[in-house]
C-alpha cells in the first residue's frame, strides 16, 4: 500500500517536471567496428606468426590481402559480435547519474543567470541551448547543452515565466528556434526494399548466368531474350559424320543435298537453283534424329545450332519470338550454317486449334517468328534449318509448305541389317574380347549379327545403350573385355528391366507363376505362327513382372488374320494353364487380357477382319491422339462389342483345346521352371522336342538357328513328340 502511494506520487511528480533530459554518450557503431576489426587483426597476426614459427622463420610473408582477410572466421566472429554489442549499447544505454541534465539544472545553473545566448528545439523534443562564450558547459566544458523535453507547450511557459519572473524584457528574451531533422534513417529506409529486390535480381542472374555457363547456353534473367541454342563449333565439337550414323541410307542420302549446297552453294546459284530452307527429320524416339543433323553439320564442315522448341516457350509473353529472332541471327552471322530446332512439335503444332489454356498465343507467335524468319532468309543466307519430332503428322502445314521445311526425312526404327550396322557403330568404342582373335572381323560381325536379331524393335539409342550397359556389366563382373554374355544381359535389362531376386515370392505365387509361363510357353511351341522362344524366367523383374519370357518377333510390317488369332491363343496360355491346374485364377494375367483385347479390337475396328462389322475402319482417336467420340451407331456400336467378344472366346476355346491336349507337357516345363528359375530354348527342345515349323523369323535362322533349316538341325534333336495339333 504504501510502496504504491509513493510511486503514484512519483509519477505525477514526473508530470509536473516533465521536460527531462538524457545526456547519452554512446560508443558509436564505427568504434565497436573498429576495435573488433583490430582485434581481428592481432588474432590473424598471432596465427600468422604461430604458422610462421612452425614453418620457416625466415621465410618472408606476404601481407594478406583484403580478401583474405575478410575470409577470416575470426573477422567474422568479430564483426557479429561488435554488431551485436553496437545494437546493445545503442539501444539500452540507461543515463547514469553525471549524464542527467535536466530543464531544472539548465534553468538553475544557466537560464537564471542569463549565461544562454540562444536556444533550438529540435522535434519538438530535443532542446540545445547554446551559452555565452566563456562558459563552463555541463558536457565537458563547452557552451552547449542539450536535453530532451516531454512537451513543447509546458517547456514555453515555463521559459516564459521564468523570464517574467526574472523581469526580462521581450527584447532581450532568449530567441527559440524551432527546427525538424530527420533521423538518416528515415531518409534511407524507403530505399531499403528497392536496393534489396534489385540486389536479389542482380544475384539470381548472377546464378542463372552461372547455370547457363553449365548447361552451355546463356543464361541470366537480363538475356532471357537471348536465344538457348548451343552452338558446336565445327573445328572443335563436330566430330560426327556420316559413317557414324548407320542404318538410314536412303535417310543419309536426302540428307546429302544439303552438305552438297553448303559445301559449294555458287555450283547451285549458278544454275538458278533454289535450295530447299529446311528439312523435317521424324521418327519415333531414339532413332537419331539429331545424330543425323550433327552429322549433316559435320560433313558440311558448318557451325551448328542445336535448340530444343521448348527452350523458346517461357512465362513471358515475347520472349519466344525474340529468342527466334536472335537464334537466326546468330546463325545468320556464322553462315554457313545449320540450325537443328529438336522437338519442333513443342512450338510447331497446328494453329488455331483452340483449346489450349493460355501460353497458345505465345507458341503461335513464336512459331509464326520462326516462319517469318524462313521466308526472310535470302538464298545467299546460307543457313539451313532442321527440325526434329517424334509427330510430324500434327505439325502446321504452315511449317511444311515449300520455301520452309519442304523436304521430309522420316527415320525409322531400324530393322535387322540396319540395327547390325549401329552395333557395329558402338561396339567399336568398346573392349572386346574377340578383338584379339585372328579373325576377329568376321567374328565381330557375326555378334553383331547375333545381337541384332536378338534386339527386334530396339531403335538406335536402345542398341547404343545396350553397349554400354554390357561394358557395364563386365566391369561390374570384374572382366577384362566384353564378351557376349554380357551383351545378353545387357539386352534383358534393356527390355526387361533388372532383376530382382530380392522380391520374395511364396511358394505359392511362385508355383503359379510356373504354370503361367509354363503356359505360355508350350502354347507358343506349337503355334506356327507364334514368335520363336528364346527364354523364360520365373525372378522377377522390374516393372512388376512376375514371370518374363523373350520372343523373337520378325521385322514384320504386315501381320495377318491368322497370325493375330495365334498371337491371341499364345496370350491366353497362361491364364488357361491357371485354370487347368489350380482350383482358382489369379491377377497375373490382366496384361496379357489387355493385348488380347487391343488386338481383337484392331482387328474388328480398323482392319476389316470381322465379316460382321466389314471392311470399314472405325477411327476412335484424332489426329492428336485425344480419344474422340465413338464415329458409330449405338447398333454398331453392339455389333462391335459383340464381336471383340466372340474373336477373344474363339481364341479363349482353341487355347483350351490346345493346353488339356498338352497338360503334361506344361507340368514338365513348369517344373522345370522351379527347380532351375530359367530355362532357354535348348532346355525347350530337349523337353518339348523341335517345334514342328520351319521358324518363321529369318533373323532368327541366320543368326541365332545357327543357320540351320528345321530339317538339318531336327537330324541332331529328339522328334517332336506329336505332330502340330491344328487350332
Ligand atoms: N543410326 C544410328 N547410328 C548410330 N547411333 C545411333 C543411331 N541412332 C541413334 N543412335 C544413338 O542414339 C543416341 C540418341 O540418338 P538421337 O538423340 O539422335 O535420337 P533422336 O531421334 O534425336 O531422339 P529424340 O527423338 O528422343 O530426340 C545417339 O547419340 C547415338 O548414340
Ligand atoms: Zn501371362
Amino acid at each position: 500500500m504504501f510502496a504504491l502511494r509513493r510511486r503514484g506520487a512519483a509519477s505525477l511528480l514526473q508530470a509536473k517536471t516533465l521536460p527531462t533530459f538524457q545526456a547519452v554518450t554512446r560508443p558509436t557503431f564505427a568504434q565497436a567496428f573498429v576495435s573488433s576489426a583490430y582485434r581481428a587483426q592481432r588474432q590473424y597476426s598471432t596465427q600468422e606468426e604461430d604458422n610462421k614459427d612452425r614453418k620457416d622463420k625466415d621465410e618472408k610473408k606476404t601481407p594478406p590481402t583484403m580478401q583474405e582477410y575478410m575470409r577470416l572466421p575470426e573477422f567474422r566472429n568479430s564483426l557479429i559480435i561488435s554488431a551485436v554489442a553496437a545494437f546493445l549499447f545503442a539501444f539500452n544505454n540507461r543515463p547514469t547519474e553525471e549524464n542527467l541534465f535536466t530543464f531544472q539544472d539548465f534553468k538553475v545553473r544557466y537560464l537564471e543567470k542569463g549565461l544562454v545566448s540562444s536556444i533550438t528545439v529540435d522535434n519538438n523534443s530535443h532542446v540545445r541551448a547554446e551559452l555565452l562564450p566563456g562558459t563552463n558547459g555541463p558536457h565537458g566544458g563547452f557552451p552547449v547543452c542539450h536535453f530532451d523535453i516531454g512537451s513543447v507547450n509546458i517547456f514555453e511557459e515555463q521559459l516564459n515565466a521564468m523570464q517574467d519572473k526574472l523581469g526580462i524584457p521581450q527584447s532581450d528574451r532568449v530567441p527559440v528556434k524551432y527546427t525538424r531533422t530527420t533521423p538518416l534513417m528515415a531518409y534511407v529506409m524507403p530505399f531499403v526494399p528497392t536496393v534489396l529486390f534489385i540486389g536479389g535480381l542482380v544475384y539470381l542472374n548472377k546464378k542463372m548466368g552461372m547455370m547457363g555457363k553449365g548447361g552451355g547456353g546463356p543464361g541470366g534473367m537480363f538475356s532471357m531474350n537471348k536465344s538457348k541454342a548451343k552452338l558446336f563449333n565445327q573445328e572443335t565439337d563436330i566430330k560426327v559424320k556420316f559413317k557414324d550414323v548407320a542404318g538410314c541410307n536412303e535417310s543419309k542420302e536426302e540428307i546429302m543435298e544439303f552438305v552438297h549446297f553448303l559445301k559449294d552453294p555458287a555450283k547451285f546459284e549458278r544454275l538458278g537453283a533454289k535450295i530447299p530452307r529446311g528439312a523435317v527429320l521424324s521418327g519415333p524416339p531414339g532413332t537419331g534424329k539429331t545424330l543425323l543433323a550433327k552429322a549433316t553439320a559435320g560433313e558440311a564442315g558448318v557451325p551448328f545450332l542445336s535448340v530444343s522448341g521448348s527452350e523458346f516457350v517461357e512465362m513471358f509473353v515475347g520472349v519466344g519470338a525474340s529468342r527466334v529472332r536472335d537464334l537466326f541471327k546468330q546463325a545468320r552471322s556464322m553462315a554457313p550454317s545449320i540450325i537443328f530446332i529438336d522437338e519442333i512439335d513443342a512450338i510447331g503444332k497446328k494453329r488455331g486449334g483452340g483449346g489450349g489454356m493460355g501460353g497458345n498465343d505465345e507458341k503461335e507467335a513464336t512459331l509464326n517468328q520462326i516462319l517469318v524468319e524462313m521466308d526472310g532468309f535470302d538464298t545467299n543466307d546460307h543457313v539451313i534449318v532442321l527440325a526434329g519430332t517424334n509427330r510430324a503428322d500434327i505439325l502446321d502445314p504452315a511449317l511444311l509448305r515449300p520455301g520452309r521445311f519442304d523436304r521430309h526425312v522420316y527415320l525409322d526404327r531400324p530393322d535387322i541389317e540396319g540395327r547390325k550396322a549401329i552395333f557395329h557403330v558402338h561396339i567399336g568404342k568398346l573392349k572386346l574380347k574377340v578383338k584379339d582373335e585372328p579373325n576377329a572381323a568376321d567374328v565381330i560381325d557375326r555378334l553383331c549379327g547375333k545381337l541384332a536379331a536378338l534386339t527386334p524393335g530396339f531403335a538406335g539409342a536402345d542398341v547404343a545403350n545396350c553397349c554400354n550397359e554390357a561394358a557395364l556389366i563386365a566391369a561390374r563382373l570384374e572382366c577384362n573385355s566384353v564378351e557376349f554374355k554380357h551383351f545378353e544381359l545387357a539386352i534383358e535389362r534393356v527390355i526387361a528391366g533388372l532383376e530382382k531376386k530380392s522380391k520374395i515370392l511364396s511358394k505359392e505365387e511362385r508355383t503359379t507363376v510356373a504354370y503361367h509361363e509354363a503356359g505360355h510357353a508350350v502354347c507358343g511351341w506349337f503355334l506356327e505362327y507364334a514368335d520363336p522362344l528364346l527364354k523364360v524366367s520365373i525372378i522377377p523383374r522390374g516393372q512388376g513382372a512376375l514371370g518374363y519370357a523373350q520372343y523373337l518377333p520378325p521385322d514384320q510390317y504386315l501381320v495377318s488374320q491368322e497370325q493375330f488369332r495365334h498371337k491371341m491363343v499364345m496370350a491366353l496360355g497362361g491364364r488357361v494353364s491357371e485354370e487347368l491346374h489350380f482350383a482358382s485364377v489369379t491377377s497375373g494375367a490382366s496384361d496379357d487380357f489387355k493385348k488380347v483385347t487391343q488386338m481383337a479390337k484392331s482387328m474388328v475396328l480398323s482392319y476389316g477382319m470381322s465379316p460382321k462389322v466389314g471392311e470399314i475402319c472405325y477411327d476412335t482417336q484424332d489426329q492428336q491422339g485425344f480419344k474422340i467420340n465413338k464415329p458409330f451407331s449405338q447398333k454398331t456400336g453392339q455389333t462391335i462389342d459383340l464381336e471383340i467378344k466372340r474373336i477373344i472366346d474363339e481364341a479363349y476355346s482353341d487355347c483350351t483345346l490346345l493346353l488339356k491336349e498338352k497338360i503334361a507337357l506344361v507340368d514338365i516345363v513348369a517344373k522345370e521352371l522351379l527347380a532351375k528359375e530359367v530355362i532357354t530354348r535348348d532346355d525347350m527342345v530337349r523337353l518339348l522336342g523341335q517345334r514342328p515349323f520351319v521358324e518363321k523369323n529369318d533373323a532368327f535362322n541366320k543368326y541365332i538357328g545357327g543357320g540351320l533349316t528345321v530339317d538339318e538341325s531336327q537330324k541332331s534333336a529328339p522328334p517332336a513328340p506329336e505332330d502340330a495339333p491344328k487350332v
